[in-house]
């Protein structure tokens, strides 16, 4: 299994204003490590420098400075040219990711085929169905163009596509906030159950402490460019101990974080701020109070 080790990341940016130059430093000494099997979030106020994070370990930014490697099990350095078939991205706008004019087949078969997943028309069609199988997508949206999906349908699609070339290193971006509240659940516990089920290393990016307790194992929070708190998910969110984590904290939306974070005491069970779910911490999913139905059920 792959692993993400960052080590030292700085970006700076150079702006211009007629004449005059100035660097914005917009990532400072950033370092963390991605393992399988577990989900790290990374969390801050717009414009703290997480999407740059991001951007950098999907390569579309280049680093002024440190290292991003992903890490065979053996402990060798992968490849560069092999570096896409384990890190992939899911980014925020499920609508500027897909390509309006192909078909949600054709999305999936080019990564398998690029990447040397499939071969041959009739491999490459099977493989398709079986990851949209594997994001709870009915396999009769194959054919289906992506203004035809919903938003949270094409997050699946978007999903589906990171896992084409067997990724083992998943970096999500925002992934829920563009989408209804009613889909965010839904795709969430996708997420979290596909890094349970094939041992996923996984980089939630979001602003909301909430899902960043209850979808990750530890969180990072950035500030200004700098990590300024690490630890276990709930000790962070919990029981913050920087100033920056205790103010995002005082300003999340969900009353019942503030409520816990007055108390801080952790509960098996919490009930989320749409009232009629609550998350079961043993099975690290979300779970409608009234039927007892899996949220990926009523929240699709
Ligand atoms: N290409 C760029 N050129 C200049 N400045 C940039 C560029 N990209 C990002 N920045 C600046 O870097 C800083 C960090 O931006 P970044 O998008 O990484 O923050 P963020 O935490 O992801 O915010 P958001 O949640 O709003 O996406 C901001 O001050 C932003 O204006």
């Amino acid at each position: 299994m792959t692993t993400l080790e960052v080590r030292d990341l700085i970006k700076e940016f150079t702006l211009r204003s007629g004449l005059r130059r100035t660097r914005l430093r917009a990532v400072h000494r950033v370092g963390f490590t991605l393992v399988p099997g577990r989900t790290v979030a990374l969390v801050g106020a717009s414009g703290s420098g997480k999407s740059t994070v991001a951007r950098m370990i999907a390569r579309l930014e280049k680093p002024t400075s440190g290292t991003i490697a992903a890490v065979g099990p053996d402990g060798a350095r992968i490849e560069d040219r092999h570096y896409r078939d384990h890190v992939q991205m899911v980014f925020q706008d499920p609508f500027a990711s897909l390509n309006p004019f192909h078909s949600i087949e054709h999305h999936l078969a080019r990564p398998l085929v690029l990447h040397g997943r499939a071969k041959g028309r009739e491999q490459v069609h099977e493989q398709a169905a079986r990851l949209l199988e594997r994001v709870n997508l009915p396999i009769d949206l194959i054919g289906r163009r992506p203004h035809e999906l919903s938003g949270g349908q094409r997050q699946r699609v978007a999903i589906a596509r990171a896992l084409a070339p067997g990724a083992q290193v998943i970096v999500a971006d925002e992934p829920v906030s563009m989408l209804d509240v009613s889909s965010r659940l839904g795709v969430l516990n996708l997420l979290a159950g596909l890094q349970r089920e094939h041992d996923l290393a996984v980089l939630y990016i979001t602003h909301d402490l909430a899902t960043a307790r209850h979808f990750s194992d530890s969180v990072l929070v950035m500030n200004r460019g700098r990590i300024v708190e690490r630890g276990p998910a709930d000790d962070v969110i919990l029981n913050p101990q920087h100033p920056y984590t205790q103010s995002l904290a005082a300003a999340a939306p969900n009353p019942e974080l503030r409520g816990r974070l007055r108390s801080a005491e952790p509960e098996p069970q919490v009930t989320s701020d749409r009232g009629h779910l609550t998350y079961d911490h043993d099975a690290r999913r979300w779970i409608d109070i009234d039927t007892e139905a899996d949220a990926d059920a009523v929240a699709v």
